[in-house]
């Protein structure tokens, strides 16, 4: 397949990741174009990956063939719209990233029926240990469709979904998800310090736990029940403390974080339908 010019709008902490995890993969930086309004993340894509970088979304679109549109949700519309006339006469395969946002919103402010894809990526992907959950609208064809999956397979493995709808709940599975291991990182590290710990040997203690237990979830055929299990000692120091966590409602606690994240990625789009058109 041959390598595509690809233009990121929006140069941020998500667009950071996948272009790492791009250069990492081997991919030629000159085929890369970002188009980022604020100077000091401009400076700071160029001098870490090589990527040629602009301050207007229009001067990066015009040079690639895949537009990745990396800006939140909110200013979705204002930069579908101003890439309007580009996008019609272009016609671009356009992976959107951002929460919420369907593929049937990016056509209407577009202006025109486009290929999209939207992804789900998350930012492990800086060091290819992500995953992205994808999904096709009808105009994007056979050879698209692998593009976009070469694109973010640089970001670790692609799920493919048939609903739209599903990809809300990816946004609140694994798209938010590095954050709630970070969370429970802050609250394992807090805890073993008010033990006694060194912030220093909390810190190695912690990576490496979850690190380690990550490895085993990925890579070890049993479930992560069976893998508690195994853990977890009867009458043994894991018990009291899984105990605690469930008597806490630590599982319906989950559960409603991430119900949360889901009804949240539905707003977003909602939000960006009451503005004018
Ligand atoms: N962060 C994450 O883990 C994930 C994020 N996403 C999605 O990725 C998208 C970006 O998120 P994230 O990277 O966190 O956000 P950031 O705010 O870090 O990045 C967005 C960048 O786009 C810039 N921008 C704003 N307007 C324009 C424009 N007209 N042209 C070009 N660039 C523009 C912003 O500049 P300025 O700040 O000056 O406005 C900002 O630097 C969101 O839609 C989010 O839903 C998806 C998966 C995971
Ligand atoms: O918090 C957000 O809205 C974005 C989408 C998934 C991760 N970050």
């Amino acid at each position: 397949m041959p390598t595509l010019s690809l233009a990121f709008i929006g140069g941020g902490n998500m667009a950071r990741s996948l272009i790492g995890g791009l250069i990492a993969q081997g991919r030629d930086p000159a085929s890369i174009h970002v188009a980022e309004p604020m100077a000091e993340l401009r400076e700071a894509l160029r001098r870490d990956f090589a990527v040629h970088v602009h301050e207007s979304a229009e001067a990066a679109a015009k040079h690639a063939a895949i537009w990745m549109l990396a800006v939140k949700p909110q200013v979705m519309p204002e930069v579908c719209r101003d890439l309007a006339t580009t996008a019609s006469t272009r016609r671009p395969l356009v992976v959107s990233i951002a929460a919420g946002i369907t593929s049937a919103q990016l056509t209407r402010w577009f202006g025109t029926a486009l290929p999209i894809v939207r992804a789900m990526p998350n930012t492990p992907a800086l060091l290819r240990a992500g995953i992205t959950g994808l999904y096709a609208n009808a105009e994007v064809t056979k050879e698209q469709h692998a593009q976009a999956d070469a694109l973010l397979r640089a970001a670790g493995p692609t799920i493919w979904l048939e609903d739209e709808a599903l990809m809300d709940a990816v946004t609140a599975v694994s798209g938010s998800g590095p954050a709630y291991l970070f969370l429970l990182a802050e609250a394992m590290q807090a805890a073993g310090e008010a033990e006694g710990l060194s912030a220093g040997q909390a810190s190695v203690l912690v990576a490496q736990t979850l690190f380690g237990a990550a490895r085993m979830l990925d890579e070890s055929r049993e479930t992560a029940a069976e893998l508690r299990q195994r853990v977890t000692s009867p009458k043994g120091t894991t018990e009291a403390a899984i105990n605690t966590f469930e008597a806490g409602g630590f599982r319906a606690l989950v559960k409603d974080a991430i119900h949360a994240a889901r009804i949240r990625g539905a707003e977003l789009s909602a939000a960006n339908d009451e503005e004018p058109t």
